[in-house]
C-alpha cells in the first residue's frame, strides 16, 4: 500500500479568544477550531471539504500546508511534515485561498510566472511549456501583462489556478475557488480543474459553499461541524443517511388533477391543473421504476425528470441530526 497522501490523526487546533469583560478586564477562552480530526486521503482523490462558516475547513486547511502549528495530533501531507518542511512541501503541493491572493499584488501575472519558476527552480522549457497550456486553457493571454491589482476577480482566480499548478504539483488544494464568480466563469473553472484531474491525476482537496463544486469535481465529501468529522462517504450516501428525497417530475399526456395515493411517495405538488405533479420519494420507500408503473396506471406519461435533492438541505438535515443525538 502507499502512503496516503494526506495522513491527518487526532488533530486539533486550538484559539486563545480576548473578550472585553467589565472596563479593565479581558476574559480568555480557549476555542476548539478543529477537535480530534481523523482522516487519510488517497493519491489521485478528489475530496470536498464542506461544513458551515466557522466549522473549521480553513483552519485544517493551514495546518495541512504548514500555516498552522496544531495544538495537538500529527499531519503529514505528501509524506512530510508541513510545518517542519514547508519548504519542500511548497514544491508538492498547490494552494489557492479564493478569498486571499497568493500573487504579488503589483506584478502582471506574467512576471508572477516567471518568479514561482525561479523559486520552485523548474527547468526553463518545462515551465514555459506547462505556462503556454495554462495560459491557453485559463484564457489568460489577453491579461498576462496586467498588474494583478488591476484584474476582474475572475480573471486573478484563473491567474491563481495558473500560478498553482506552474510546478505540476501533486495535490492541489482549493479553499472556496469559485467565492464571488459568474455562474460562467463557475462553470468554466469547474471545466478545467475536472480536465486537469484526468490530464495529470492531480490529487484535489477543495472547500466550498457550493454544492455545484462538490458535485460536479469529488467523488468523496468530509463534512466538519464545530471542528468534528461528522460524515465520510460519498454525497449520494449522505443523502441516503439523512433520509433526503428525490423529487419525479411527471407530465402527463391528459391532465389528472388527482393521482391518488401512490405507494411510497408525497405529492409536493400538482401543476398545471393536473397536467404536471411532483412526488418526493426515497430509494428506501421505493424506486423511481414503480413510481412510473404506479403513475402509468392513471395517466398516460409524456415526459418525466428525477430532481436530486438539494444539497445545503442535505448538510442542514445532517446538522439537525448531530444536534438531535440521532448522527452517525
Ligand atoms: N486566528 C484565529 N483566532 C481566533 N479564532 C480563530 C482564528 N482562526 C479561526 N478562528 C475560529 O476558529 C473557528 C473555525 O474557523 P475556520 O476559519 O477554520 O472556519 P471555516 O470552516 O473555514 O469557516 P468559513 O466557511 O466561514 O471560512 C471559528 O470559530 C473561528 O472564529
Amino acid at each position: 500500500m502507499t502512503e496516503p497522501i494526506i495522513q491527518v490523526r487526532d488533530l486539533r487546533r486550538e484559539f486563545v479568544v480576548r473578550s472585553p469583560a467589565g472596563r479593565l478586564r479581558r476574559a480568555r477562552t480557549v476555542v476548539a477550531a478543529v477537535d480530534d480530526l481523523t482522516f487519510d486521503l488517497d493519491d489521485g482523490a478528489a475530496v470536498g471539504y464542506i461544513g458551515a462558516n466557522g466549522a473549521g475547513k480553513s483552519t485544517t486547511i493551514k495546518m495541512l500546508t504548514g500555516i498552522l502549528v496544531p495544538t495537538a495530533g500529527t499531519v503529514r501531507t505528501c509524506g512530510l511534515d508541513p510545518v517542519r518542511r514547508r519548504r519542500d512541501l511548497a514544491r508538492q503541493i498547490g494552494v489557492v485561498f479564493g478569498q486571499r491572493s497568493q500573487l504579488w499584488w503589483d506584478l502582471p501575472l506574467a512576471e508572477s510566472f516567471r518568479a514561482l519558476a525561479a523559486i520552485h527552480r523548474l527547468p526553463e522549457a518545462t515551465w514555459r511549456t506547462r505556462r503556454d497550456e495554462l495560459v491557453d486553457r485559463l484564457d489568460l493571454a489577453t491579461f498576462l501583462a496586467t498588474p494583478v491589482r488591476q484584474l476582474s476577480l475572475g480573471q486573478r482566480i484563473r491567474g491563481e489556478i495558473a500560478a498553482a499548478l506552474l510546478h505540476s504539483p501533486r495535490l492541489l488544494i482549493l479553499d472556496e475557488p469559485t467565492i464571488g464568480l459568474d455562474v460562467l466563469s463557475k462553470e468554466r473553472l469547474r471545466v478545467f480543474l475536472a480536465e486537469q484531474r484526468a490530464l495529470h491525476g492531480t490529487t484535489l482537496l477543495l472547500t466550498t459553499h457550493d454544492m455545484d463544486d462538490v458535485q460536479r469535481l469529488t467523488d468523496r465529501i468530509l463534512v466538519v461541524d464545530h471542528g468534528h468529522l461528522v460524515y465520510d462517504g460519498t454525497l449520494p450516501g449522505l443523502s441516503a443517511q439523512v433520509g433526503a428525497e428525490r423529487v419525479m417530475v411527471i407530465d402527463l399526456v391528459e391532465p389528472v388533477p388527482d393521482l391518488g395515493a401512490v405507494d411510497g411517495t408525497r405529492s409536493v405538488a400538482v401543476e398545471s391543473d393536473g397536467l404536471r405533479h411532483r412526488l418526493a420519494f426515497t430509494p428506501e420507500t421505493t424506486t423511481a421504476g414503480a413510481v412510473l408503473e404506479a403513475v402509468g396506471r392513471r395517466g398516460q406519461v409524456r415526459d418525466l425528470a428525477i430532481e436530486e435533492p438539494d444539497i445545503e438541505d442535505v448538510v442542514r438535515r445532517l446538522y439537525l441530526a448531530q444536534v438531535s443525538g440521532d448522527g452517525p
